[in-house]
Formats: structure tokens, sequence, C-alpha cells
């Protein structure tokens, strides 16, 4: 019997969208080493009246003022619709998100939304209802809601957000992502500079035709970083990591990127590139040391004002190889 004590509470991570060689198709999460929670959590609760959600957090007021057009609540509507197609009983819940992260920042903020929302409900129901969607069903409901927000059906975001670690996202429906041996004992410094670029308009810049030479080339590189992550060959991974499908269109949206990838590349880096569409930045570096270096860097260097005031911030980061998590009930 539903009573109101009845809730659960989910965490999603942020992720690294394309890790540079694979746009659209390789995707990695990401948590800050001093154990800040960078990411959305949802939480789902019984309801003795209708459904409701109420947005709360750093970042809410970016979001729609209604709900309907907040993607969380488009989750709501699709998972009701699966459990009526399932014959399951729906129930009324009341959501909660708590917006921690920026919107159009590149860290797969509408993908946090989406997999913290879909995740709890699924664990709601298995919690309160006896029942639950599989995770494959589940990753296809994300992708559907990820594909509503940006235009296009990519799961570079939804799947590690998910799943966690490193993620290549494969053209078989019943796989459709799989996990990648990651190099975890690497740090990822993630510079988001407080201004918004929208995916959907990074998403335009892009041309609709390749060279041969920029085909042959993202394919060397992507196989080689894979090649190179399954041998754990670190090295061979970060030599590779260079874009050629969507970075060089993009650069010209980010304010000061080009200058902070030639200042990091030049201090040692492993790596530098774009995170999913931007602004945020990330920079591989063989130790934690280096990395907090960099970060003090990029906390000088490519945070932004708008309006005078700063919205930007810079963690130190490892993979996140949970992905989607619970979080002790309040
Ligand atoms: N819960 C939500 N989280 C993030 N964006 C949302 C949410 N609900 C609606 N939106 C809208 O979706 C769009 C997300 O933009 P996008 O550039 O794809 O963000 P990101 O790249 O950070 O995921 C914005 O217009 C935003 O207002
Ligand atoms: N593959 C997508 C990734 C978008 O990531 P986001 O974090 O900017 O939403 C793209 O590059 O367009």
């Amino acid at each position: 019997m539903a009573n109101n004590k009845q809730k659960v509470s989910v965490f999603a991570p942020a992720s690294i969208g394309n890790v540079s060689v694979g746009f659209d198709v390789l995707g990695m999460a990401v948590k800050p080493v001093d154990g800040t929670l960078l990411g959305d959590v949802v939480d789902v609760e019984y309801s003795d009246n209708s459904s409701d959600l109420i947005v709360i957090g750093q970042f809410a007021d970016k979001l729609p003022s209604n709900k309907e057009d907040n993607i969380v609540w488009s989750c709501l509507l699709l998972f009701n619709q699966a459990l009526a197609q399932a014959n399951q009983e729906v129930v009324d819940v009341s959501l909660t998100l708590d917006k921690k992260m920026p919107v159009g920042s590149g860290l797969g903020s509408s993908a946090c939304s989406v997999v913290a929302a879909l995740a709890a409900l699924n664990l709601y129901y298995q919690t309160f209802q006896q029942f639950s969607f599989s995770k494959q069903e589940m990753l296809e409901m994300m992708g559907q809601m990820e594909a509503q927000i940006s235009g296009s059906l990519h799961y570079d975001n939804v799947a590690p957000c998910y799943y966690g670690g490193l993620q290549l996202m494969v053209p078989d429906e019943k796989v459709i992502s799989r996990t990648l041996p990651s190099f975890n004992d690497c740090f990822y410094v993630m510079a988001y500079p407080g201004i918004e670029v929208s995916t959907k308009a990074a998403r335009e810049v892009l041309p609709a035709q390749y060279s041969r030479a920029d085909v042959i080339r993202h394919g060397q590189n992507l196989a080689t970083f894979v090649d190179a992550c399954h041998r754990q060959d670190k090295q061979q991974a970060f030599s590779v990591l260079t874009d050629v499908v969507a970075e060089p269109y993009r650069t010209s949206l980010l304010p000061k990127y080009q200058q902070a990838h030639d200042y990091l590349m030049a201090q040692g880096a492993l790596a530098v590139g774009i995170s999913g569409s931007g602004p945020t930045l990330f920079s591989v570096c063989q130790s934690e040391q280096q990395a907090k270096e960099f970060a003090q860097w990029l906390e000088s260097h490519y945070l932004q004002e708008v309006n005078g005031q700063s919205f930007g911030f810079v963690h130190v980061c490892q993979v996140d190889e949970n992905g989607a998590a619970e979080l002790a009930a309040k």
C-alpha cells in the first residue's frame, strides 16, 4: 500500500561527450576528486494528490519556468506511457529536480536530468511497485528524451551518465553502448567558463560533408584510441586525441579556448579537448599535482564574467565508474 514515506533519490553524473575522437559515439562519466556532486539529483516520492515537479538548485532559474517544458516532466510522461504499455498500474508521484548542472555547458546537463529522472522513477517502481524496466529499455527511453532536447539521437552523454565509465556507442539496437577500459589513474580537469552554448546551435555549425582526408584521420584516431584503451596504452591513447569532426568548427564559439588549449599542451597536458559541444574544456593529466596547477591556471584564464558575474567553475575529476547512483534518503 502506498504511503507518504515512499521516496527514492538518484544522482546522475556529468560526462564528457565525444571525448574528442568519437563524435556522438564516445562518452565518459566524471566525478570531482573532492567529492562534490557534479550532476543532477532527482527525488521521486509518493503523492496522494496528482503528479507534480518542483525544481530547486543553483541552476534552477536557467530552466523553463513551466514544468511542461522541463525534460524531467517529459521523462515522467514517457515512463508512464511505457508503464501503461506494459499493463502496469501508473501511480501519482511528486518529483523534485535539484538542478546542479549549468545548462548548455558541454557537461551533459540535459542528460543528467534525463538519467536521474528515469533511473529514479524505475527505482521507485522497483522498490514500491515490484516492477522495473531493464537497463536496456531504460537507456532507449533516455536516448529518446535526449533527442527531444538536442534535435538528434546521440547516446554519448546518457550512456556514460547511466552506466558510468567510458562508453562506446555501437550500431546494434540490442546493445547500444559498450564499456571500454578507461584510464582511471588519470586526472581530468573540467573547466566550465560560465557562458552558455546550446548543443543544437553547436551542431548547426558543423559541415554536412567531410573530406576523404578527414574521414581517414577520424577513423584512424578513433580506432587507435579504442585499441589503446584495451591495451591500457596511455601514451598512445592520448597522443591521438585530436578532433577533426567538431572542434575545428566549434572553436569560434568558444572564447579563449584555442589559447587555453595551446598553453596546456605546451605545459605537458596529455590531451586537451572540448567537452561535448562546449564551452567546457577538459584537460587530461598524468598527476593530481599537475591537474591542480592546470585548474588554478584555468580559473584565472578561462572563466568569464557575464554582466559582472562569474558562473564558471573548475573541477579536478577522475572517471566515474558508477554512473547513476541511489542517494541515501534525506
Ligand atoms: N532539466 C533540464 N536540464 C537541462 N536542460 C533542460 C531541462 N529541461 C529543459 N531543458 C532545456 O533543454 C535545453 C538544453 O540545452 P543543451 O544545450 O542540450 O544543454 P546541455 O548541452 O547542457 O545538455 C535548454 O534549452 C534547456 O532550457
Ligand atoms: N555529441 C554531442 C555531445 C553534446 O554534449 P553536451 O554536453 O554539449 O550536450 C555533440 O557534440 O553535439
